[in-house]
C-alpha cells in the first residue's frame, strides 16, 4: 500500500482555481521531491493532502485509507508529520516546550532521542524559539515532526534561507529518517539539492504537474528542467 497516493486534485482559494488535476505518488521508502517556481501551487497541494485546505474534487489516500475528507488531526493520527513553511514554531516557547506541544505517536523518536540526534537543540533546549538561528528553527520544525513517530513525512522547503552548510546538514537528516523507514514527500525550490536527495521528482506548473520522473534523469538535464517550469536560469535557487 503506498503511503501516498493523489489523483485529479482540483484546489480553489475562493474562486481561484490553484490545482488542476494533480496526481502524485510516494512509494514505500521513497524520497520524492516536489519541485516549481513560486506560486507553482507546492505548498498548496500538501495542504490538500493534510486537510488544511480540502481539495473541491480528487482523491488523497494514505496507507491505503481514503483521507480525502479528514481533518489535519486525523491526517497525523495516520502517521503523517508536517513540517511547514516557515518553520511555525512558537516563538515565546522554549525549545523543550516547542517539543513538548505536539501531538505524538508511540515509537522510537522521544525528547530524549530528539536530543541525541540534535546535539544543537539540546544545547538550547532553555532557549526560546525567537532565540535561535534560521537552520536551529528548521531542526526544531523538523524534530517536531519526528515525535509523531511519522511513517510519512512532508516537509515545505526546509531549505528556505538557510546557508548552505546549513543545508546540506538539514539534508542529512532527511537521508537518515529513509534510512529509518520513513518515506519523505519534499517540497523544494532549490533544485539541485531536491534532486540529489530524491529518488523520483515531479514538476508542478501553474498549478499543473508538467513532469513525473526519475530525479537522476532530470537533474542531469538542466535545460530541461528550466524550460518544463518556463523560468529563467536565476528564478531557480541553484546554489
Ligand atoms: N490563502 C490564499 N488565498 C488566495 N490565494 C492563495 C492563497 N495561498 C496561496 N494562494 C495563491 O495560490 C497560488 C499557489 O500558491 P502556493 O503557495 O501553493 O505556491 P508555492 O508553489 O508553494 O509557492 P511558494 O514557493 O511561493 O510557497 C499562488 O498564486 C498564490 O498566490
Amino acid at each position: 500500500m503506498n503511503p501516498l497516493s493523489v489523483r485529479g486534485l482540483q484546489t480553489f482559494y475562493g474562486k481561484s482555481h490553484i490545482l488542476h488535476n494533480v496526481g502524485l505518488e510516494v512509494h514505500e521508502g521513497e524520497i520524492v521531491v516536489l519541485l516549481g517556481r513560486n506560486g507553482a501551487g507546492k505548498t498548496t497541494t500538501l495542504r490538500s493532502i493534510i486537510g488544511l485546505t480540502p481539495p473541491r474534487e480528487g482523491n488523497v489516500s494514505l496507507f491505503g485509507v481514503d483521507a480525502t475528507r479528514m481533518s489535519p488531526y486525523q491526517v497525523a493520527a495516520l502517521g503523517v508529520g508536517y513540517v511547514p513553511e516557515g518553520r511555525k514554531i512558537f516563538a515565546n516557547l522554549t525549545v523543550e516546550d516547542n517539543l513538548r506541544v505536539p501531538v505524538t505517536r508511540p515509537g522510537p523518536w522521544t525528547i530524549d532521542r530528539v536530543f541525541q540526534t540534535f546535539p544543537r537543540l539540546a544545547e538550547r533546549r532553555g532557549n526560546r524559539g525567537r532565540q535561535l538561528s534560521g537552520g536551529e528553527q528548521e531542526m526544531l520544525s523538523i524534530a517536531r515532526a519526528l515525535l509523531l513517530n511519522p511513517k510519512l513525512l512532508l516537509l515545505d522547503e526546509p531549505s528556505q534561507g538557510l546557508a548552505p552548510l546549513i543545508v546540506k546538514e538539514v539534508f542529512q537528516i532527511i537521508q537518515t529518517m529513509r534510512q529509518e523507514g520513513i518515506s519523505v514527500l519534499l517540497v523544494e525550490q532549490n533544485v539541485r539539492i531536491g534532486l540529489t536527495v530524491a529518488d523520483r521528482a515531479y514538476v508542478l506548473d501553474d498549478g499543473a504537474i508538467i513532469y513525473s520522473g526519475s530525479a537522476s534523469e532530470l537533474a542531469n538535464d538542466e535545460e530541461r528542467v528550466r524550460s518544463m517550469a518556463g523560468a529563467s536560469a536565476n528564478e531557480w535557487a541553484m546554489s
